[in-house]
């Protein structure tokens, strides 16, 4: 796994036993599960106008809103940690999922699902 991902994950483990006033990922912890998925729906809809917005700059304006992407993606990647580590997963379990998934189509993947539902 990424060392950042990995260190983060150690970061969040140890913030479930922090004091809310004193952490952010304590406090979301301390609000629940649905206050962690409305932070993540937030980012994502903050990611997407993020990507649109970039699409639609010129070539030569597009630098200020590629790091605008890359920052709101990564508040988006930060909170899904967050909801992954309230209930119980981590990184590597989704990193596993990738992994398993290398060497395998994308629409072969679509197509097996089709026929073996859930
Ligand atoms: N990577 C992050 C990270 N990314 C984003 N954020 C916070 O996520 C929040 C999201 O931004 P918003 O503008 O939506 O937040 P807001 O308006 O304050 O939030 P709400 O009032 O809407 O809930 C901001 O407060 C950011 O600071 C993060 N907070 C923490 N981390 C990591 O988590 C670690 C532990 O953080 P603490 O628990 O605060 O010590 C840190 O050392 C970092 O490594």
């Amino acid at each position: 796994m990424s060392d950042v991902l990995a260190e983060l994950a150690k970061v969040l483990e140890a913030r479930k036993l922090a004091d809310p006033d004193e952490s952010y990922v304590a406090s979301l912890h301390a609000k629940g599960l649905n206050k962690i998925l409305e932070k993540v729906g937030e980012e994502a809809t903050e990611t997407l106008l993020a990507a649109k917005d970039l699409a639609n700059q010129a070539e030569s304006n597009k630098a200020a809103a590629k790091s605008d992407l890359v920052y709101e993606t990564a508040d988006l990647w930060f909170h899904t940690l967050v909801m992954l580590s309230h209930l119980g997963l981590g990184p590597e379990d989704v990193l596993r999922e990738l992994a398993r998934r290398f060497d395998l189509s994308g629409l072969v993947e679509k197509a097996a699902r089709q026929q073996h539902p859930g």
